[in-house]
């Protein structure tokens, strides 16, 4: 593609070489460029492009994209923008045929949720014979393939390329989660989505963004940015919010279960792996059986059943979708141990996710509740005592250990969360090995105990000083119970 046509209609100073050029890719990764590439060099939070001009030429760059004045001896292309994550965002969107538009998309933003709601969604969808893709938290889905990616949401270079080659296999719907994070540095900075779901704002991730205020605000640029519906969780107060701001920007879908709202649901019953539920819409009801348990799951399907019905999807449609959903990995996953006591794995990786979590839990336990969990390091420090506090307060037994520490002391965080555990006064241990404290739960279960691991749901590896070791729970619990029988 000609690099005159790339950089049309956007602003920026030719520092030498021409604009008249054949370019066969845009890359922002001096290791991942190939002959005739366009590389932008940008700043990250590790290390800054700029220093990885020179490996780019030497690897066949055509042209450099810079924001900073850098001197540059070679017979190449350069031009200066502004910003250079923001020309990413544009120049990767043009190179790839800006796929959105052949797609229908929908983005999902909140604290928690959007995982489990991505995959409901694309129950109902599947069920009314679309062809469906995913970028998220799992991974991304295009076809039949499931492809890992380090982020939710991605950088724009990558999310551009997995949307063209949904589009190029004639994908009808992306469903996309799309964090804080990528709101904030570009992700999605120049795609539209049809329909912007909202699921709930709580403490997280107060590293990056500081306050709630800058928070809540990155996660209301999606609702400016969908044609089609917005959809919001009304029953959250930072819900209200964004329907106070936002109004009728395009057509709005509330849904919940105390206030008054479009989409509702009515006469909820529990057990520990299941919930049913009247889904009440505009156009009827009907009654759901869900095969994942808990109110927060209620929400989830009603989010996904709310983006249906903005795409005129019939009842009896959206109750087979939501029916069909056998779990989600990681998602409140029960382990197939066989045994006189339950180990569930789950995600919950904020206060509100476990909070919400145990309160199932709470529900159903005859026994006690044993809680393995931890903080991830290179994260939010302010959640860490509340994660403490609010298993203190549900749990029997807490057990602290290690999530993903990352670059941080294991020890260090693990005091932070003991700063809130102490203060609910329940019986806890530490164990930082958290292959050692899921032992410790296993020999001291005893029958009808629940024992939840939460944090780490479908990971499966656990990230230590740059490092990657296997994580598997579920083979850690299976294999260890193994053990012990033999
Ligand atoms: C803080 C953050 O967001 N970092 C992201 C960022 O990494 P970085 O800034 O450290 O990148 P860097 O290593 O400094 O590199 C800077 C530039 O130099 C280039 N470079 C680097 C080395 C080299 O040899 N040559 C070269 O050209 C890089 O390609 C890059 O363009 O760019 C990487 C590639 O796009 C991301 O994978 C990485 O996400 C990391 C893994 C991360 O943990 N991010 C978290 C905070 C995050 O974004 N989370 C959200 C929310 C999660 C949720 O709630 O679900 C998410 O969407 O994932
Ligand atoms: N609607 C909800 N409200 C509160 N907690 C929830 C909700 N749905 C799920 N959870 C809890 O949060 C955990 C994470 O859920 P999920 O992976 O769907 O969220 P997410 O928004 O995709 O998270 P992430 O930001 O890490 O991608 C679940 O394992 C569960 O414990
Ligand atoms: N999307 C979340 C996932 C956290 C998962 C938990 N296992 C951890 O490492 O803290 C994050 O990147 O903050
Ligand atoms: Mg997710």
């Amino acid at each position: 593609m000609n690099l005159k046509y790339i950089t049309r209609d956007y602003e920026f100073e030719l520092i030498k070489g021409k604009l008249d050029i054949n370019i066969t890719g845009v890359e922002n990764d001096s290791r991942k460029i190939q002959k005739g590439n366009l590389f932008i060099a940008e700043k990250g939070f590790t290390v800054d492009g700029h220093d990885y001009i020179d490996k780019a030429i030497e690897n066949g760059a055509a042209g450099v994209v810079v924001e900073k004045q850098v001197s540059i001896d070679e017979d190449i292309t350069v031009i200066k923008v502004k910003n250079s994550i923001d020309a990413l965002a544009k120049f990767s969107g043009i190179f790839h045929e800006e796929p959105w538009k052949n797609l229908q998309m929908i983005g999902i933003t909140g604290t928690n949720g959007k995982t489990s709601i991505t995959y409901f969604i694309k129950s109902i969808l599947e069920e009314n014979n679309k062809k469906v893709g995913i970028i998220g938290t799992i991974g991304a889905v295009i076809g039949d393939k499931n492809i890992k990616i380090d982020n939710t949401t991605p950088n724009a270079l990558i999310i551009h390329d997995l949307l063209k080659k949904m589009a190029d296999i004639e994908t009808d719907t992306c469903i996309m989660e799309v964090s804080s994070h990528s709101l904030e540095l570009k992700r999605v900075e120049y795609m539209d989505f049809q329909i912007g779901l909202f699921t709930n704002l709580t403490k997280d991730h107060l590293d990056y963004h500081e306050t709630m205020e800058k928070y809540f605000n990155s996660k209301l640029k999606l609702f400016y940015k969908t044609d089609k519906a917005n959809v919001i969780n009304i029953d959250d107060d930072y819900g209200k919010k964004i329907v106070e701001i936002i109004g009728e920007r395009v057509p709005l879908l509330t849904y919940g279960i105390r206030e008054k709202s479009d989409i509702f649901a009515s006469d909820i019953e529990f057990t520990l792996s299941k919930v049913r539920f009247n889904l009440n819409t505009p156009k009827g009801k009907i009654n759901i059986l869900l095969n994942v348990p808990g109110e927060f799951s209620v929400y989830n399907a009603l989010a996904a059943a709310a983006c249906a019905y903005a795409y005129e999807i019939p009842l009896e449609i959206i109750k087979k979708g939501l029916e069909a959903v056998e779990g989600i990995k990681g998602r409140f996953e029960v382990v197939p141990t066989n045994t006189d006591y339950t180990v569930i794995i789950d995600f919950a990786h904020t206060a509100d996710g476990l909070d919400k979590v145990l309160t199932v839990i709470d529900q159903f336990a005859e026994g006690r509740k044993i809680v393995v969990f931890g903080a991830g390091g290179n994260r939010d420090k302010t959640k860490r005592p509340e994660m403490g506090e609010t298993v203190g307060r549900h749990a029997d037994l807490s057990i602290v250990t290690s999530d993903n520490p990352r670059y941080e002391d294991p020890e260090m965080i693990i005091e932070d969360v003991l700063v809130g555990t102490r203060k609910a006064n329940g019986k806890y241990i530490k164990i930082v090995d958290r292959i050692e404290a899921i032992k410790y739960a296993i020999d001291n279960a005893r029958p009808k105990d629940i024992i939840l691991l939460a944090g780490k749901g479908h990971e499966t590896y656990t990230l230590i000083k740059g490092k990657t070791y296997p994580c598997d729970e579920r083979q850690i619990v299976l294999d260890y119970l193994h053990s012990k029988n033999n």
